[in-house]
């Protein structure tokens, strides 16, 4: 697990573009994200803040630019940091598996029970037996407020339970680094600052880096401690830092507006 006094990034963002074929979403990105930072990715909408998240698990290769990992992450590395697109296959492999992954969607198995769906990474990727892997997963559920929800079809349990259910699956290989695609979004008010309490909990009692899409502002100052601004009409990144300091000293209108809800002057 990464060290909270280092000064070392968890991941480093350079020289970054990223295109569809000929079209490109964003150039430039270069930004460093700590460990145990809660990084937030916004911008307005189809600035390419999920383009970027692809980036960083592997399943979109940069157009131009590198994006590195600390070594730490990845066992038995000697060197620092990792060019993540220009290792081997199977390095890459390894290095996804020190990560999790919550999709916008909590992207959960139906016909599956919420053990079960946890159960799934656990039994692919360790040689855990059975027993051991149910009992992982009721810890797992247990981390996210859903004791006892082990035998619970997704479809029997809340927008917001299923969002926490997500997190518990993105959890079940105790990831370094847990990136979370708009993790509250289409939920109420309360959902979602519960959702930001467990993040802030989870961060503080598991030591892990989380990467977080989203445009909710009350999200974005209750849990962000650092961020990147991508603008869609430049097409490159305006500003990184702590979100809380943006708001007040960005140097770009763009950047104040967005995070005052127009109000910046
Ligand atoms: N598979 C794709 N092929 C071509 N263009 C794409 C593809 N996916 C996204 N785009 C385009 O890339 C741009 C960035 O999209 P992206 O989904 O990353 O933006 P976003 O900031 O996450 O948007 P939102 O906030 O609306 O979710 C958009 O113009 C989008 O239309």
């Amino acid at each position: 697990m990464a060290d909270k006094q280092s000064s070392k990034s968890a991941i480093k963002t350079e020289q970054l573009t990223m295109a569809y074929g000929d079209y490109v979403v964003q150039k430039n990105l270069t930004f460093d994200i700590k460990p145990q930072d809660i990084f937030i990715i916004m911008g307005s909408s189809g600035c390419g803040k999920s383009t970027l998240l692809k980036h960083f698990i592997g399943l979109k290769e940069p157009a131009e630019g590198r994006i590195l990992y600390q070594s730490s992450t990845v066992a038995g590395r000697q060197s620092d940091y990792i060019d993540f697109w220009q290792s081997e296959e199977s390095q890459r492999q390894q290095l996804m598996q020190r990560c999790g992954v919550l999709y916008q969607s909590g992207a959960l198995w139906s016909s599956m029970t919420l053990a079960e769906n946890i159960a799934l990474p656990l039994g692919e990727y360790t040689d855990l037996p059975e027993r051991d892997i149910m009992h992982l997963a009721s810890l797992k559920l247990a981390l996210v407020g859903l004791n006892g929800f082990e035998d619970y079809y997704p479809a029997e349990i809340s927008g917001g339970m299923r969002k926490r259910a997500g997190l518990a699956r993105a959890l079940a290989l105790e990831p370094d680094i847990l990136f979370l695609d708009e993790p509250s979004a289409g939920l109420d008010p309360i959902s979602a600052r519960l959702l930001d309490d467990l993040i802030l909990q989870l961060r503080d009692n598991l030591g892990c880096t989380l990467v977080v899409v989203t445009h909710e502002l009350a999200s974005i100052f209750t849990i962000g401690n650092n961020s990147v601004f991508l603008d869609a009409e430049t097409k490159t990144m305006l500003a990184t830092g702590d979100p809380n300091e943006l708001v007040k000293h960005s140097e770009h209108e763009t950047v104040r507006k967005f995070l005052t809800r127009g109000d910046g002057e």
